[in-house]
């Protein structure tokens, strides 16, 4: 007997090789999809009719910062490093662990609810983010923030920090947390750190989460530092490899589009982040044209103000195709692809597409709505009618988080009203 069939669904699969079903089954055992047909002749305990759903891989967050909820429109309207020097890190000084708890358990509600099943994500406390991961059952990729900022000292315990992270957490929650390194970026760590960062991470079989390139004033600062810009450096110091993910990518040249190409660097592009801040636009098109594995994230809710990868995906969408005067650029298809399957790539999951074999990472999407009739083609209602809020269902590693839009995992009201509370606490602390 297996343990969850869907059955009635629009099967999304994202599977070039199987293409979609209109009309078909999922079916899960331990964890893991074991069939997907037309119908089928196995039973199991729970099943879930999805009658005018969708069925699909569940959506990949490669870049957030999920504590930073309590942030959420904390500092609108600012330049980035007034906004980051000047209001989240004096903010962040004053976060407890169990800020960084509440604030995480709230991101993870956020992202069952809008259908998000994985995460990648720096920030400090990470055990607490980790416990909140273990107990709303999504899967994550976690890394203790370092912010070297040239002081030996500081680098030091910052390093020793990521490093019992890293060895404390990986393969944790029945293999759905991995751990990283997470040096924050070129621009606030050294050479000498950095290249201190790989070494390590090597040790442990461990990737690196970082930001590249995020601002003009990054690249501006590395040309004066070192003659070259953030991409070339890290190349120089053999720091890019396949289980690099490089967050934001904007101030790119042709010459590191290839560099990045070249070393299987994955690329989480955060549009809204992006626009928010006005830190410019990535050159997608052309990571994408070039074969740069691009995917999609967040970054925190004080940039965005939310984790909704649905928005992600629509803006997304029609950034790249307004910068390029060209309304062919990235189709729905693709904007899915870099949600699920390119996500999945760079957090080095079995997940991102509905195929047996892989984790049961997935979401049925409610069609049944106003803004989604008439429905002629079902990637493109997901990319530019549909919204997180219209996820019935949220299945990760086999197991319903959420089951026709009541959460399962986590006491909904709880979690909201501890987090307004700390989160006004915090901020009655820093105006202190
Ligand atoms: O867009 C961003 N650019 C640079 N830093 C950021 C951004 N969003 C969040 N953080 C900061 O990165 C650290 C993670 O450990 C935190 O200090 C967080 O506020
Ligand atoms: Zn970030």
């Amino acid at each position: 007997m297996a343990d969850i069939i869907v059955k009635n669904a629009y099967v999304l699969t994202m599977d070039p090789d199987a293409g979609d079903l209109k009309n078909g089954t999922v079916v899960i055992e331990d964890g893991k999809i074991t069939e997907i047909g037309e119908k089928t002749s196995e039973s199991a305990e729970t099943v879930i009719d999805a009658k005018h759903s969708v069925v699909m891989p569940g959506l990949v967050n490669t870049h957030t910062h999920a504590a930073m909820t309590f942030f959420r429109g904390y500092a609108d309207d600012l330049q980035l490093a007034d906004w980051l020097e000047g209001h989240i890190w004096p903010a962040e000084a004053k976060l407890t662990a169990e800020d960084v708890y509440k604030g995480s358990l709230l991101a993870c509600l956020e992202m069952i609810r809008s259908g998000t099943t994985s995460f990648a994500d720096m920030y400090f406390y990470m055990d607490e983010t980790a416990k909140a991961v273990e107990a709303s059952g999504l899967r994550a990729s976690l890394c203790h923030g370092l912010i070297e900022l040239w002081n030996e000292e500081k680098g030091e315990v910052d390093l020793k920090e990521g490093k019992r992270f890293v060895r404390a957490w990986q393969g944790a929650a029945d293999g759905r947390i991995k751990t990283m390194y997470g040096p924050h970026a070129p621009n606030t760590c050294s050479e000498e750190f950095l290249a201190k960062v790989r070494e390590e991470a090597n040790r442990d079989g461990a990737g690196i989460h970082i930001h590249v390139l995020e601002t003009e004033a990054e690249l501006l600062a590395m040309k004066e530092r070192y003659g070259k810009c953030s991409v070339h450096l890290l190349e120089d110091i053999g720091f890019l490899g396949p289980d690099v993910l490089a967050a934001h990518c904007v101030w790119l040249s042709d010459g590191d589009i290839e560099i990045l190409r070249k070393r299987g660097v994955n690329v989480s592009h955060n549009v809204i982040s992006n626009m928010k801040l006005a830190s410019g636009i990535a050159p997608v098109n052309k990571m994408l044209e070039k074969g740069v594995n691009v995917s999609l994230g967040t970054d925190g809710c004080a940039s965005n103000n939310n984790l909704d990868l649905f928005e992600e995906m629509k803006t997304a969408a029609l950034l790249h195709k307004v910068n390029t005067f060209n309304p062919t650029a990235l189709p729905a298809q693709q904007v899915l692809q870099m949600g699920t399957v390119n996500g999945a790539k760079a957090l080095g999951t079995e997940t991102g597409m509905l195929k047996v074999g892989m984790k049961a990472d997935l979401i049925v999407v409610d069609m049944k709505k106003p803004h989604l009739t008439p429905c002629f083609d079902v990637p493109s209602h997901l990319v530019y009618s549909a919204k997180g809020s219209d996820v019935r269902t949220t299945i990760v590693d086999g197991k319903v988080l959420m089951d026709d839009y009541r959460v399962l995992v986590l006491d909904e009201q709880k979690v909201m009203e501890e987090a307004q509370k700390a989160a006004k606490e915090l901020v009655a602390r820093v105006n202190a």
